[in-house]
């Protein structure tokens, strides 16, 4: 299966989507990506959402409110940054803005005089480092391998041992699926009272339905107006589930509520 992710090769994106399938192309973007899923120009994207240190990749959510897209599978990698460079001197570090987040205490203790470079990927950031001998990358260690010019200076420097990315793989409306584990939804309400968030939460409580992750985004509309991305352990098959979506649509009927589909979890390893 063709899959868009985000480049050049060697990024973690790039990682998760060989779960998906062997024809991968890049794209500097994630939000050409899921345009490219919503057009129909690509069958499947695998785009970032998440990741353990981090939080939030904010710019994937939007787009995920913006287009009409499917959610197929949601794809678990470890993430263990090394710092790559042509040697040990060096004036940059250039990476992708979550990666710098995510080994930010490092980079204080060891490199407080570096400039930080935020790029549009890790692989991207290993790239530069490879042209100039004053840049450093954060990626993936096999981002060395690629010929000799890239030392690997230290290996798992992300603040926390255990770090991981949460993917989603993305498709076409018409591949949406009601089968799978976990769903996700985007609401926006277009109202603002109080009590309104526990009201909309509450139809999940009343179903027994475990809520994984619940984040507001700004709707851009107005300072306090959002977009709420929520996450939950049951399948758009299940009647309970729809049940609860049924009374989150009364109550954002102002606004509405996006089905992104059902899905299973897997996790890559390596
Ligand atoms: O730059 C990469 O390698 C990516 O795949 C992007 C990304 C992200 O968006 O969070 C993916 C995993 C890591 O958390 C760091 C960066």
């Amino acid at each position: 299966m063709a899959v868009i992710t985000l480049g050049p090769e060697g990024t973690y994106s790039h990682r998760a989507a060989r779960a998906i399938g062997d024809e991968i192309e890049f794209s500097q973007s994630v939000t050409s990506i899921v345009d490219a899923v919503a057009t129909g120009e690509h069958d499947r994207g695998v785009i970032a959402i998440e990741n353990s240190i981090e939080g939030s990749v904010t710019e994937s959510l939007d787009a995920l409110a913006e287009y009409d897209v499917a959610v197929v599978r949601e794809i678990v990698t470890p993430v263990r940054h090394a710092l790559l460079a042509q040697g040990p001197t060096f004036e940059t570090v250039a990476s992708h803005s979550q990666a710098l987040a995510q080994c930010r205490t490092y980079l204080e203790r060891e490199y407080p005089d570096a400039a930080l470079e935020a790029v549009a990927s890790t692989a991207q950031g290993v790239d530069f480092a490879r042209t100039d001998a004053s840049v450093a990358g954060i990626g993936h260690p096999a981002n060395a391998d690629d010929g000799d010019e890239l030392e690997v200076l230290a290996e798992d420097i992300q603040d926390q041992d255990s770090n991981s990315t949460r993917f989603f793989a993305i498709a076409p409306t018409e591949d949406r699926s009601t089968g799978g584990g976990k769903t996700s939804l985007v609401v926006y309400p277009n109202a603002n009272y109080p009590g309104l968030l526990l009201e909309l939460l509450e139809p999940f409580a009343d179903q027994d339905i475990n809520l994984t992750r619940v984040e507001s985004r700004p709707s851009g509309r107005r300072l306090g107006d959002y977009v709420f991305h929520v996450d939950f352990e049951a399948g758009l098959y299940e009647s309970r589930t729809n049940e609860a979506i049924e009374e989150l649509e009364e109550l954002a009927e102002n606004g509405w509520v996006r089905r992104l589909g059902s899905y299973d979890t897997e996790h890559v390893v390596d």
